[in-house]
């Protein structure tokens, strides 16, 4: 849930190499010709993934989930798959997004694709069923900070999460 005490920032050298992991999993099960990336999150993951295992055709499938800071609003397809993807075999699909929370997006693009291989970089306990195949779980009172979402700034240590940077205090005396 977003305001969770336990965040998990990840910066781009963090998310390259565990979406390269990724990759590195899902070319030992092999047999994928197509990638779907769930919008907006999958599109990074499923250009480092494609990019890995030589796969050019790239859809996407845009789904919302989170529309308020704190609460999360229904499920929205925005924009469904294409007939490029659905002619094909699902089993040759490749269903890619940065994580899996509730599994509730994971669920309604599966609705749509049934069969396809669903993989994320990250996991959430609730959602692993809804996942094939993934990187890194993270509890589910864990929020991940993505680098595409967060810049570099001050951290309170964790013992003393009220802590401001030296140099705003010093500015004060
Ligand atoms: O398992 P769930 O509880 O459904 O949560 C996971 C989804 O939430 C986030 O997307 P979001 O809808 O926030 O949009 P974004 O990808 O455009 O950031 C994330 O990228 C996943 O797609
Ligand atoms: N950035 C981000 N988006 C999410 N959507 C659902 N869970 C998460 C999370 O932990 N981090
Ligand atoms: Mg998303």
């Amino acid at each position: 849930m977003y305001g969770s005490d336990k965040i998990f920032p990840v910066s781009w050298d963090i998310f390259h190499r565990d979406a390269r992991a990724l990759a590195w999993r899902l070319a030992s099960i092999g047999g994928f010709s197509a990638i779907v990336a769930v919008t907006r999150g999958g599109l990074v993951p499923a250009a480092i993934v494609a990019r890995e295992l030589g796969i050019r055709v790239i859809e996407t499938i845009c789904v919302a989930s989170y529309h308020e800071e704190t609460e999360r609003g229904e499920i929205q397809v925005l924009k469904p798959l294409t007939d490029t993807i659905l002619a094909r075999p699902s089993s040759e699909v490749l269903i890619i997004d940065d994580l899996v929370d509730t599994g509730a997006t994971a669920k309604a693009v599966r609705d749509t694709l049934a069969n396809a291989h669903f993989a994320t970089v990250y996991a959430k306990p609730q959602g692993l069923p809804m996942v094939d195949t993934f990187v890194t779980e993270v509890s589910q009172d864990t929020w991940i900070f993505f680098p595409w979402d967060t810049g570099l700034s001050f951290q309170a240590p964790i013992g003393a999460p009220d802590a401001k940077p030296e140099g705003r205090r010093r500015r004060r005396v």
